[in-house]
């Protein structure tokens, strides 16, 4: 995924879902004054929510963030620690967050929980060391300063720091996670910046459910996404099958002598090529959705489109595959950029694979598995007739 598309998905998108949220919920505050108290246990609920759920799934950050966020909600509507002053938790905050951006999800019944305890306790000391060096500088005639050592009196330095910091991991490792992460170091930014507009119960509501919608994706990727290609899985299928109407045409593609072709290359190239496969069968036109079916199988549905009008994109598909050389490095036989192929001057050997199609038409009352069966007998007939050609 390019860099612009993953920004604008996994960091800008959430960003300006939440701030329209905010602006929404700021008008409805206007007029639902009396049904304000009610929120405000709102984020015990859905925070211990979020982490029951987070530790259930592994993950370990998720967790330990609404944890922390209970904690602070807690302490916030009842006694502020008087050990801590406000700049002094929201810098500390800014940092955990930070921290948790750039670490890895782990169990959190695992020996990295200490590792996380040390994290976030180095995070306060920062937090305290530069409040009180900060200050220390502060007490030096601050118009005398230079402009740089003005702005780390402030806290814009370390915060806009840290905001760069989860800015450009999350756009570099764009998961869901991460995504929520940047979205935690927005809402605390808000909260902390603009104390007045929302109150904190209704800023941790909504990011206790972006954290829950992020999980909620996160197993809805797992139930029906095929780790290995990102294509829809089968499981994807057999659900879609449910909704299908009776006119479709259903293509099974199976790759040819891709046993020899894992046995010559090993099972990682066999990855890769399963991979780029699958990236070129979704480019398939007529509005075929292509799903893994298994293995080195994978499904084609065209709804409510005939045979006839299938088997020209079917072809062109094939031949494209044909028609593509694989390049791999001569170490360790892996495939190779384009970029990697320029700069090389030994040419790497190139391999083709081929495809084998077959293609059955659902036009009436015969069930989907059916269906399924024809398409796999024609695929057993393009397979008979010599591999790498499309059958009916
Ligand atoms: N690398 C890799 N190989 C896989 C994967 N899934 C299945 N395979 C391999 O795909 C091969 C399928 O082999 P066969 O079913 O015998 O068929 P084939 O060698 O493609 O021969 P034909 O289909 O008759 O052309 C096996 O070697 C499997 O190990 C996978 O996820 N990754």
């Amino acid at each position: 995924m390019p860099v612009l598309e993953r920004s604008l998905r996994y960091l800008f998108a959430p960003i300006v879902l939440a701030f329209i949220g905010i602006t929404m919920i700021q008008q409805l505050t206007v007029t639902w004054q009396e049904w304000l108290p009610k929120f405000d246990e709102l984020p015990y609920y859905l925070l211990t929510l979020s982490a029951v759920l987070a530790l259930q799934f592994n993950c370990g950050r998720i967790s330990y963030l609404s944890i922390l966020l209970l904690i602070y909600y807690y302490l916030s509507q009842s006694a502020p620690p008087a050990i801590f002053d406000q700049d002094q938790i929201f810098l500390a905050g800014t940092l955990i967050i930070t921290f948790f951006a750039v670490s890895k999800d782990r169990s959190p019944f695992s020996i990295h929980i200490f590792k996380v305890l040390l994290g976030v306790s180095l995070c306060f000391a920062i937090a305290f060391a530069w409040k009180t060096g900060a200050s220390g500088l502060a007490s030096f005639n601050i118009n005398q300063l230079p402009s740089t050592l003005n702005l780390i009196a402030s806290l814009y330095l370390p915060v806009g720091i840290s905001c760069i910091v989860i800015s450009i991991y999350t756009v570099w490792h764009a998961t869901g996670t991460n995504s929520s992460i940047a979205l935690t170091q927005f809402i605390w930014l808000f909260h902390f910046y603009l104390p007045n507009e929302l109150s904190l119960a209704i800023l941790l509501s909504m990011l206790a459910a972006a954290y829950l919608f992020s999980m909620l994706f996160a197993l809805y990727a797992l139930a029906y996404k095929d780790e290995l290609t990102g294509l829809a899985s089968r499981r994807a299928l057999n659900t879609m099958a449910l909704s299908l109407n009776n006119h479709y045409s259903l293509a099974m593609v199976d790759i040819d002598h891709f046993k020899r072709f894992n046995d010559t290359y090993g099972h990682d190239v066999g990855d890769q090529v399963l991979r780029l496969v699958a990236k070129k069968l979704s480019k398939v036109k007529g509005g075929g959705q292509v799903f893994r079916y298994g293995g080195e199988e994978f499904t084609i549905v065209f709804e409510n489109k005939d045979i006839e009008l299938v088997l020209p994109y079917l072809e062109e598909i094939r031949q494209k595959i044909d028609h593509y050389d694989i390049v791999l490095r001569n170490e360790g036989r892996k495939l190779t950029s384009k970029s990697d192929r320029e700069t090389t001057h030994k040419p790497n050997p190139k391999v083709n694979i081929t495809i084998s199609i077959g293609v059955a038409e659902q036009h009436g009352e015969t069930s989907f598995e059916n269906t399924l069966k024809r398409a796999d007998e024609a695929l057993y007939k393009a397979k008979n007739n010599g591999r790498n050609c499309v059958f009916a």
